[in-house]
């Protein structure tokens, strides 16, 4: 495949959008080429997520700009200029990077522009799920140098996971802009018939049913956990530590429980210093 030259992506620049993700220290401690990858497909996801999370513009507009980014894929992957997407060049030709997959992401990012999703049915927050989060994860793990099966179900399951687990972190942050993303069967079981968004952020039944929702994300861990640790020690360090991190909040969230007034869950630079050293990261910090 022949892809456009891209302008020298500004790697400060990607750097910066990266920062401030829970996932920053993961990314940092993979090798220069691998993170620059990573970074890029983070700032991606960042650009369009901005795009769908931009309620000061009419979703029109946001929808357009959306479609903007498929013109710019499919030119990267034509070889043509690529206007915004240009900066994706290096990487989608180094790791293989498929079109599909950054397509299913600004897909995803598109369900949140159409209208505020709330309570959608277990169905659709699948497909949510898997569009912004286990794409992310089918591109990361070519990146990671997995083989087509683990590297599959790795994305399937820690997307999923990292997903369940960030949808039940951000139920107040998420009620304040009009959306819902806890299922609506889950809701259902607990009692709630509702779908406004602060009203059931409101109701105490609500524990009952972010704990179905993170039974869900265990499982996910727990068989992301499997295809990981059938890799050798001291592979895939990245995403053991993205995996760590996120299932160290839903550990706190569990012992916390989810009836309001709740407490956003944070991991401090303490603990995560400490989950780096236990993953035997030393390595990857002398780099
Ligand atoms: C194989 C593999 C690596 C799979 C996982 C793919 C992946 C990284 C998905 C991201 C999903 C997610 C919860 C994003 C939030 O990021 P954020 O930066 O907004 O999180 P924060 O709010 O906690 O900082």
């Amino acid at each position: 495949m022949t892809v456009a030259t891209a302008t020298a992506p500004d790697q400060a620049a990607l750097e910066k959008q990266v920062s401030g993700s829970s996932f920053y220290a993961a990314m940092r401690l993979m090798p220069p080429a691998e993170r620059a990858g990573m970074f890029a497909i983070y700032s991606f996801c960042r650009q369009v997520d901005d795009i769908a999370d931009d309620g000061s513009r009419p979703r029109a507009a946001r929808a357009v700009e959306l479609e903007g980014w498929r013109v710019d894929l499919a030119a990267l992957f034509a070889g043509m200029p690529a206007g915004r997407a240009a900066f994706l060049a290096e990487a989608v030709r180094r790791w293989g990077l498929r079109q599909e997959d950054f397509l299913a992401v600004v897909d995803g990012m598109a369900m949140d522009v159409e209208r505020d999703i709330r309570a959608p049915d277990a169905a659709t927050l699948d497909l949510y799920c898997d569009r912004v989060a286990s794409a992310v994860g089918r591109l990361s793990v070519r990146i990671f140098g997995m083989e087509e099966a683990p590297g599959e179900g790795l994305a399937h399951h820690l997307g999923r996971a990292l997903q369940l687990t960030n949808i039940l972190r951000d139920i107040d942050e998420d009620a304040a802009i009009g959306r819902l993303y806890l299922p609506r069967e889950a809701l259902l079981a607990a009692g709630i018939t509702g779908d406004d968004p602060a009203a059931v952020a409101a109701d105490r039944r609500l524990d009952a049913a972010c704990r179905a929702v993170a039974a869900q994300a265990r499982e996910h861990f727990r068989r992301a956990d499997a295809i990981l640790d059938s890799r050798p020690r001291g592979r895939l360090l990245a995403p053991r530590l993205m995996a760590e991190v996120y299932r160290r909040i839903l550990d706190r969230m569990e012992v916390q429980g989810w009836a309001p007034p709740r407490h956003r869950v944070r991991i401090g630079k303490p603990l995560l210093f400490w989950l780096i050293l236990r993953h035997g990261l030393g390595e990857g910090l002398r780099r």
